[in-house]
């Protein structure tokens, strides 16, 4: 029976060794044995660590509600990515498990790590908060700065982060090799008006009423103007045409 098992384990052994081959698998120390640590990684070529310093991590700033979120749902989507998203103001969340939860996260896969800013005391901040702040179990900013260095040496990972406060963020996070790309998303500019109101009144009532929209002169974003849309889905033409100034203040 002994012998049937332990020939079987080796057997598995070396099916998982074929299986990786090509492949380096990580290790971490558990007690006093390694363990195998997330998935197994392509082995990487010299050349392409040159290569990866181009395709790090993106980073996606500006208002609310102007369309951060959904253009990394739309871009997941068309890459056949999944998205893991982490909220690194949660509470429980400490170095060592942020470094496990990316390390282990799916292939194929965007981590998104949303509001960024709200993650880490700011330099005005009193010395209270940071009291009550230092008390809590949190990721630290050297640990994420750790992580995302790790992160960016696996392949099939994207690391997008998303902020409304760029200047608020520290300018390590967001170097080159860390952040490579910054992308404004703002409010919308009339052409995206008109679009959104084509699309959603196919063309009724859509001329005047974004053409008021448009006169206000007022910054609008997405997520406002499809508040009003929801808000006006039974209303008669004339209502929606009459209640314009609502956009700015609805929800
Ligand atoms: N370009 C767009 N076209 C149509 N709808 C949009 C667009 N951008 C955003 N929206 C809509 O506005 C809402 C909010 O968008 P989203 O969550 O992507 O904004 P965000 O910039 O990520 O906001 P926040 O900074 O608050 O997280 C969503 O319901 C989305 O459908």
């Amino acid at each position: 029976m002994k012998q049937t098992q332990n020939a079987f384990r080796e057997e598995a052994r070396t099916m998982a060794l074929k299986q990786h081959e090509g492949m380096t698998v990580m290790y971490t120390a558990m007690g006093s044995e390694w363990r195998p640590f997330g998935h197994p990684r392509r082995r990487r070529p010299l050349h392409s660590i040159a290569e990866s310093l181009n395709r790090r991590g993106y980073l996606l700033h500006g208002p609310p509600g102007c369309g951060k979120s959904s253009f990394i749902m739309a871009l997941a989507g068309e890459l056949e990515y999944n998205i893991c998203v982490l909220n690194l103001s949660e509470r429980g969340l400490t170095d060592d498990r942020l470094n496990h939860l990316l390390s282990v996260a799916p292939q194929q896969s965007i981590i998104l790590l949303e509001d960024i800013d709200a993650a880490f005391l700011s330099r005005e901040d009193t010395p209270n908060q940071k009291a009550a702040y230092e008390g809590l179990n949190r990721v630290t900013f050297s640990g994420l700065l750790n992580c995302l260095d790790g992160v960016a040496s696996t392949e099939a990972r994207i690391v997008f982060m998303t902020t409304n406060y760029l200047e608020r963020l520290d300018p390590a996070l967001i170097r080159p090799g860390r952040v490579d790309m910054k992308e404004f998303v703002g409010y919308c500019n009339q052409e995206q008006i008109e679009l959104m109101f084509l699309r959603f009144y196919k063309g009724e009532q859509a001329p005047e009423t974004r053409e008021e929209v448009c006169e206000i002169k007022k910054l609008v974003s997405p997520a406002q103007i499809q508040g009003y849309f929801m808000f006006h889905k039974h209303s008669t033409p004339e209502a929606v045409l009459s209640d314009v100034q609502t956009i700015w203040t609805l929800g």
